[in-house]
């Protein structure tokens, strides 16, 4: 009952879950410790995420703990096709291929809704919007739910806002363990990777501009910068451009930096961000992507529709030559360039993100009654075990406050 690019590729997937999971000990020591008690036993998990070899090592988790999976893509060009075969060789019910055309990708997201899941994990919301948008899933008795970025926060917060909210979320991208290492470290990382793999140029001198400066910005402008590049960092919220600007970034509005930047990165989450005059002021030879969330950050329809001629110069790199003769070019689509041109985050990181995802889904299980239909945050106690399990995980000590420390923190006098 799957359907996946090609199932010969199950044993090379098998070995990619297994150096995954090998790296992951966070989550697979939380997978070992439940294994007996099967917190997720006769539960029907559904889960719409990036197909990576990270996200195998939590869907069998899941299925370890007792969970019956249905699985889609959370972007229709991120999923890695030997990992699909794998899972799908493995009693997973999974919809997924890189290279999805949009009607794909919506089918996908359907057919992993029809197996009914009680409990749906999400990334970017697209199969929360579905339940909330399609009256063909009015009928299906969701528990609860779990969302792992920030776009798909906010998406899920408006719904709340309005009421309109079917049944309690819990957020995970707003665990301390969550954002601050997989948005920042992450995506500071793979951003890298993803645009090295596609353009293979040197980051070093060259003018990078990054646009928005929260959690994933600020990785991507450090790490460009410890390329030895000139990051120049676009903001709309006063205190993030002030912020850059201590950081020793330059701050600049986009319709200046497009003019002599060389590589551009948007990371806002936002849409219109580098727009079609921007474009048209850039110098030739100008590379962008997204590394936020949809395609619409960069204005990739204008790219790809209304420029004279298209061509993919290299995996991943489209050479646009514009109606005013300048030729620039773009990563993946404009689709997240980290997931499309690499292969997303390391499994190190994923690994805190994806404990955060286990034990929420365990946590939704036990209290979605009591949670009601709100968007609720990781509950304190399992975001400090995750950083106290990974810490542990990478060997590193740290102090503990004696006795008079703590009463003299809590002392007035
Ligand atoms: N590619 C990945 O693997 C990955 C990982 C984590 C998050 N994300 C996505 O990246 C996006 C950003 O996430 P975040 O956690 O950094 O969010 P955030 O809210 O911390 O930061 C977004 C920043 O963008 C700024 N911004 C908004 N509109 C802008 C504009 N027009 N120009 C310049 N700046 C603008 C905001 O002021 C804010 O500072 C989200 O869509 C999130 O879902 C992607
Ligand atoms: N559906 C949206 C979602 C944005 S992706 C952002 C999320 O991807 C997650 N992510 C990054 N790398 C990986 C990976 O390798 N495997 C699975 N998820 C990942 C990460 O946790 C982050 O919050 C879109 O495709 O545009």
């Amino acid at each position: 009952m799957s359907q996946v690019k090609d199932p010969s590729l199950a044993d090379k997937g098998k070995m990619s879950y297994e150096w995954a999971r090998d790296h992951m000990q966070i989550l697979t020591n939380t997978i070992s410790r439940l294994k007996k008690s099967q917190p997720l036993k006769g539960l029907r998990i559904g889960i719409c995420l990036h197909i990576t070899k990270e996200t195998s090592v939590l869907i069998m988790g899941a299925k370890e703990l007792g969970a019956d999976v249905s699985a889609c893509a959370a972007n229709p060009l991120s999923t890695q096709d030997d990992i699909a075969a794998f899972l799908a060789e493995n009693g997973i019910h999974i919809y997924a291929w890189t290279g999805q055309t949009p009607e794909e990708y919506d089918w996908c997201i359907e057919q992993m809704l029809s197996h009914k899941p009680q409990i749906l994990t999400d990334d970017g919301s697209d199969s929360h919007s579905k339940i909330h948008g399609n009256k063909k899933f009015a009928s299906l008795k969701v528990l609860g739910g779990t969302e792992e970025t920030t776009t798909g926060v906010i998406r899920l917060k408006a719904l709340a806002k309005e009421k309109k909210l079917k049944y309690p979320v819990i957020a995970v991208n707003d665990a301390y363990t969550k954002h601050m290492f997989d948005n920042r470290y992450g995506t500071g990382q793979s951003t890298i990777d993803g645009y090295l793999r596609s353009m293979n140029l040197l980051f070093a001198g060259k003018r990078v501009v990054v646009a928005g400066y929260g959690w994933v910005g600020r990785g991507v402008a450090s790490r460009c910068r410890g390329m030895g590049a000139k990051v120049c960092v676009t903001e709309v919220d006063p205190i993030r451009a002030l912020e850059a600007h201590m950081d020793g970034f330059e701050v600049a509005p986009m319709s200046e930096a497009a003019k002599t930047g060389e590589i551009f990165i948007t990371a806002t989450g936002q849409t219109g961000v580098i727009r079609k005059e921007h474009i048209l002021s850039m110098k030739s030879g100008a590379i962008m992507g997204n590394v936020g969330h949809f395609d619409v950050e960069v204005d990739a329809k204008f790219l790809l529709t209304e420029s004279k001629s298209v061509r993919e110069v290299r995996p991943n790199l489209d050479e646009c030559v514009l109606k005013n003769g300048k030729s620039v070019y773009l990563v993946g689509k404009g689709r997240i360039a980290n997931l499309v041109a690499a292969e997303g985050h390391p499994p190190e990181v994923m690994a805190q993100s994806f404990s955060n995802q286990l034990l929420s889904m365990i946590y939704i299980a036990k209290n979605h009654k009591k949670i009601g239909r709100n968007v609720i945050t990781v509950p304190d106690e399992i975001d400090k075990q995750i950083a106290i399990d990974a810490l542990k995980a990478m060997n590193v000590n740290m102090d503990k406050p004696t006795p008079a420390q703590i009463k003299y923190g809590q002392s007035w006098a």
